[in-house]
């Protein structure tokens, strides 16, 4: 039996944008009660983009998850075929600065929260995942795809520069190497490719199948202590996380990227 838990309102968790919240529920989240397993789906169809209101749900879902007592999250898709479109579009077009700096704030603390989470994550990527799609599941501790859909980090085909969190969170998946030859060229892999290289760690059928084998990875954690568990991953990321969150090269890239975002 399934449990739903709300999540936090758009204007709670960020006041100075009051005019920018929504009412409309774009991430779903719902808990096994038998399992203890979250599932957080994406759903703001018509291609999951990522826009303001999406990360701070989606940030504040996985933040909420923090203080239950679950034995872990699934990240889904709610769409038929598409896990995540990446960046709304739409938000790097002529934007406020003001609406700059809350989305690229929002999409920083999303990726960190989900990076950093207590409780083991998967993507359950049930669609495309492309750019934004596939940073948020490289966020997650473990991916499960669906075959015969695209993932990868495909900025330079757009003619934009990948952040260094994101190509910090490739690197953290598959080897320098692979992201190097991945990121210069845009590479959108296949779901068998993908698999090959690592970038994604399972495969499946169909959303169920993906869904199933994304429940089974948190079984792998039933005999370790959760403390021992987070600490560990802690040392492992943390280091992604403070370069990511709090150096001066972060600032004047975030500058930066506000800058062409208000220009073009
Ligand atoms: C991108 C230029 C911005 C320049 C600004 C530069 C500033 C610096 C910023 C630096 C940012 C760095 C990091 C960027 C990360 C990103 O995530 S950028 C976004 C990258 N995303 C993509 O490349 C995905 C593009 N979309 C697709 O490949 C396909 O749409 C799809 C996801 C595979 C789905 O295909 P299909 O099912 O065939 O649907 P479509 O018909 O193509 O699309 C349906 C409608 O959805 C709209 N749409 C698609 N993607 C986006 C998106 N990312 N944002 C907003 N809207 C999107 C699409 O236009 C269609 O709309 P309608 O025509 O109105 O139906």
């Amino acid at each position: 039996m399934a449990s739903k838990i709300f999540v936090r309102p758009i204007s709670i968790a960020f006041n100075a944008f009051r005019n920018y919240s929504s009412s409309s529920k774009l991430v779903d989240v719902s808990i096994n009660d038998k399992t203890g397993i979250a599932t957080v789906t994406m759903q703001r169809p018509p291609v999951n983009s990522l826009n303001y209101e999406l990360l701070i749900e989606l940030n504040g879902a996985f933040q909420d998850l923090g203080s239950k007592k679950i034995k872990g999250a699934i990240l889904t898709s709610s769409l038929k075929t598409i896990f995540s479109a990446g960046l709304d579009i739409l938000e790097m077009y002529k934007p406020k600065p003001e609406r700059a700096n809350a989305f690229w704030t929002s999409l920083q603390d999303t990726w960190i929260t989900i990076f950093n989470t207590p409780y083991p994550t998967v993507a359950a990527i049930n669609g495309h995942s492309p750019a934004g799609g596939c940073l948020l599941s490289l966020a997650c501790e473990y991916r499960v795809m669906v075959n015969n859909y695209t993932i990868g980090l495909n900025e330079t085909k757009l003619g934009i520069v990948a952040p260094f969190w994101f190509v910090a969170s490739m690197k953290n998946t598959i080897s320098n190497r692979e992201s190097e030859l991945a990121l210069t060229s845009g590479r959108l892999y296949k779901t068998d490719e993908a698999f090959k290289v690592g970038l994604v760690d399972e495969t499946a059928e169909n959303k169920e199948d993906a869904l199933a084998k994304a429940e089974k990875f948190f079984s792998r954690f039933d005999a370790v202590n959760p403390i021992a568990r987070f600490l560990t991953k802690q040392e492992l990321r943390g280091k992604i996380v403070k370069v990511g969150r709090k150096t001066f090269i972060y600032k004047i890239f975030r500058k930066f990227q506000i800058c062409m975002m208000t220009r073009i």
